[in-house]
């Protein structure tokens, strides 16, 4: 596998990129320079060379406006031609639309989520296009496009070239990266492990659960705060690799962080443990790839001497890699066997590498499919619990109804089952009502491989115009809290909203308005397993907590909310963190806490 996968990561990324769009950028100064030399060969025209340096500078910025120029006329034809009109663009004070483009990064950096693009809503409408640097990208937050996209369209609308080589050093090629053909390949190949419950998940969920409590309880005995983000990563980084690999990293074996202001923080050393390496380098891994989606076409030209994720994916695949060639060796020896001879149990114990073994033995395939489930579903379940618990430790009452439904339906020690999980209405509106304004992927993008038309928002008026390879970004969390799908309360964190007259009339009225997992053929793999990891971790929580508070003090000063928040509507007026986004959604600084044990006989 080493060598193979090796040979992949023989030329930092940004380089052949860089060159290849220098090349293209500079072939009008070549024609130039050759034109020249071509006409004083044949008529003895000498030009001087000054001119002709000139002449070959300013033919690059020239050339590029003219492309420029070019497409965005040819645009408003190929619209005409299918009889659709362009969307309405968005457009700024200063020339390429810089101050679009810094706005944009001042609101990433230090604003709420979607800053900087609500008022670009309200104005054009929620699908407008808008061109940073000349180059265009169409934004969204409606229902009916993104069901045209993501569902009735889906052929016509890949994740692109671009997300694929920004993130190629990392995910190499697998299904969350991949499209087409090669796309279809990797969902047939996975989807049947997904497509059933395994009991075995369970009792998975419950040790690395267990191992997670006892953690919080030491620590809130002592009188500390805990990061939850920190400790609930731990938990599903053990869960993930044990469900994936059949060998879990044992993250929670290892001493947790202290607060900025615990005294203690300052006595403790602590040597990382090899699971700690692990998480550290596939947190590295995952960085990387974030500063490269943020910094956007850019980032190429910072690793035009060194892959950035190099030195984590070699420490990530020192892990993998043996547990790959025991994956592969325990298969090869029991091709032969009958089936009475293999063991009985392996269908419901089976991990994803076991299943995946079955269908190739090729060492590239497994370890790219299996490192891009472990980054799909494993910060994406911790960030949800997260959020969901700071809601918790938000809204009191809202605890205090779910723990009565918690001891209702299992009591304070069973464990849950699956049947527990499908009955508990309220758990699972607190969950929805998360991810309704948490929702963990918030911002996401596609590119239409030809030309097409969207929905126009303005059902009166005709579709707008879609040109193939033009981005269009869609925002998840934005449409998730327009009150014109959700109601006048749409800011307000509510789980009632999911149970009451408000489902039928909004929600199912209109299902394309909750997409936290996407749609369409595309749709999380993920989901079930997901919900049931999440269920299952809150309720062995409440059973044992009977009061959780948000350490405010604890929170790292630079990650509070800033005080221009305050009074604003809805969730962003009441936020106590601060959220972020990466390639998925979090809290900056940590989630501190302090709860208090249930006393055992409640
Ligand atoms: C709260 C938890 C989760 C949320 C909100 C979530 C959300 C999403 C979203 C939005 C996508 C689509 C990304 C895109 O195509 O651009 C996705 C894809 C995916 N998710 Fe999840 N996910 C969660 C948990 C999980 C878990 C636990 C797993 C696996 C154990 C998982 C596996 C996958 C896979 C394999 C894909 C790629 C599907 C494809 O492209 O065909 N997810 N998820």
């Amino acid at each position: 596998m080493s060598s193979k996968h090796a040979a992949r990561f023989k030329l930092p990324p940004g380089l052949p990129p860089v060159l290849k769009h220098t090349g293209i950028n500079c072939l009008p100064a070549v024609f130039v320079v050759a034109g020249a030399r071509a006409l004083s060969a044949a008529g003895g025209m000498n030009i001087g060379i000054v001119w002709i340096a000139l002449a070959a500078l300013l033919s690059i910025p020239f050339v590029y406006v003219g492309r420029i120029v070019y497409k965005t006329r040819s645009y408003k034809w190929r619209a005409a031609a299918m009889g659709a009109v362009m969307p309405r663009e968005r457009v700024g004070k200063r020339i390429g639309n810089l101050d679009l483009l810094q706005e944009g990064i001042e609101a990433f950096r230090h604003g709420y989520l979607g800053d900087g693009l609500w008022g670009g809503l309200e104005e054009y409408g929620p699908l407008h296009s808008v061109s940073l640097l000349w180059e265009p990208i169409y934004l969204t937050t409606d229902a009916n496009v993104l069901k045209t996209i993501l569902a009735t369209d889906f052929p016509i609308f890949d994740k692109g070239e671009d997300f694929r080589e920004t993130v190629h050093s990392v995910l190499g090629v697998g299904v969350f990266n991949a499209d087409g053909e090669m796309w279809k390949f990797h969902r047939t190949m996975t989807r049947p492990y997904f497509t059933r419950d395994r009991i075995s998940h369970f009792e998975m969920f419950d040790r690395h659960a267990d191992l997670a409590i006892k953690k919080m309880k030491e620590r809130f005995r002592g009188g500390h705060a805990l990061d939850f983000q920190d400790l609930v990563s731990r938990f599903t980084l053990d869960s993930a690799t044990e469900f994936l690999f059949g060998q879990c990293v044992h993250s929670l074996k290892t001493d947790l962080p202290y607060a900025y202001n615990d005294p203690v923080a300052a006595l403790v050393v602590r040597t990382p443990s090899a699971a700690d390496r692990f998480a550290e380098a596939f947190l590295k891994a995952q960085a990387a790839l974030a500063m490269r989606l943020r910094m956007g076409w850019v980032w190429r030209f910072s690793e035009l001497t060194k892959d950035a994720s190099a030195d984590a994916m070699k420490e990530v695949d020192a892990y993998l890699q043996p547990i790959l060639e025991e994956a592969i060796r325990k298969n090869r020896s029991q091709i032969g066997k009958s089936g009475a001879e293999k063991d009985q149990d392996a269908e419901d114990s089976e991990t994803l590498l076991d299943h995946l073994v079955k269908l190739t033995d090729d060492p590239v395939v497994l370890h790219d499919e299996t490192l891009n489930i472990l980054i799909a579903g494993r910060d994406t379940t911790a960030a949800t619990l997260t959020f969901a618990v700071y809601l918790l430790c938000m809204y009191p009452e809202v605890f205090k109804r779910l723990r009565a439904e918690v001891l209702e339906h299992i009591g304070p020690t069973q464990m849950p089952s699956f049947e527990d999980i499908r009955t508990m209405k309220y758990l699972r509106a607190v969950i929805n009502e998360t991810l309704r304004l948490y929702p963990v992927v918030p911002f996401n993008v596609r590119v239409p491989n030809k030309d097409t038309t969207l929905p126009n928002p303005d059902p009166t008026k005709p579709r707008v115009f879609a040109p193939a390879n033009v981005a269009v970004g869609y925002s998840v969390f934005m449409m998730h809290r327009r009150k014109d799908y959700w109601g006048p309360d749409a800011a307000y964190y509510d789980p009632d909203r999911w149970l009451d007259e408000r489902l039928n009339k909004y929600f199912t009225a209109n299902p394309f308005i909750f997409l936290p997992f996407n749609a369409g053929p595309r749709i999380c793999l993920g989901q079930q397993f997901a919900y049931n990891e999440m269920s299952f971790f809150l309720i062995r929580l409440l059973q044992n907590f009977s009061q959780m508070e948000l350490d405010l003090s604890a929170q790292p000063p630079e990650a509070r909310p800033p005080h221009e928040w305050a009074g604003a509507e809805g969730q962003k007026g009441a936020e106590k963190i601060f959220p972020k986004a990466h390639l998925t959604l979090y809290v900056h600084g940590g989630l501190w806490v302090k709860m208090t044990e249930a006393e055992r006989d409640a």
